[in-house]
């Protein structure tokens, strides 16, 4: 089997492989998959601050991986975000997972709160989240490791966990048998 991830960023990479690890559908076979992680455009603003404009990011990602010609089983998109929801502003990772019936399915991470002053420099100032943990932390690259949620929950969740959860949530439609009644 082989499998494109539409991203070269290691949290993300790690997340996918390790969600491929629990789950009952791909387990078995995770030593024969062949990985291609390449960086693809998501065609949406490099900091989307919306809940739609986030599963677009991760939809186009993955769509954008097969008009490329990368010949692949499985096309996976992944797109980190923030969205208001009753007021206040929450982040959260988003995958999509496309076959080449042009079967695809979303799946979400768990969100969290953003903290109020980085709510101001994200939708008030139109700073990108990166830049404005890599001025807080002083950590020149969070994105790449523990990512914001590492950060805002003394590593209990980090980005890795983020987008393993989502992988989950995003393969199951494509085996579980309830989606197929
Ligand atoms: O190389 P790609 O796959 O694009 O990965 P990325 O780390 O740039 O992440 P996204 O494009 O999915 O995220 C969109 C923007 O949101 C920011 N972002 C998202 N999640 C973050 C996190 O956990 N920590 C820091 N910045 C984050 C970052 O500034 C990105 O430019």
């Amino acid at each position: 089997m082989i499998i494109a991830i539409g991203t070269t960023r290691e949290p993300k990479i790690n997340g996918i492989k390790e969600g491929i690890k629990e789950t009952p559908y791909l387990s078995n076979i995770f030593n024969e998959i062949f990985f291609i992680t390449e960086k693809i455009s998501s065609d949406i603003s490099d900091m989307p601050l919306s809940i739609e404009e986030t599963m677009k990011g991760a939809k186009n990602r993955a769509n954008n991986l097969q008009k490329k010609g990368i010949k692949a089983d499985y096309y996976i998109g992944i797109e980190g975000g923030t969205s208001d929801f009753l007021g206040k502003k929450y982040i959260f990772g988003i995958v999509f997972v496309l076959n080449n019936d042009g079967e695809g399915h979303f799946g979400f991470s768990p969100m969290m709160e953003v903290p109020k002053l980085i709510e101001n420099e994200l939708y008030i100032k139109g700073k990108e989240l990166g830049d404005i943990m890599g001025d807080l932390s002083g950590s020149l690259n969070i994105r790449s490791k523990n990512g914001s949620m590492g950060a805002w929950s003394d590593n209990m969740f980090t980005r890795k966990d983020e987008f393993s959860i989502a992988f989950k949530a995003a393969i199951a439609p494509f085996y579980n048998k309830y989606y197929q009644l």
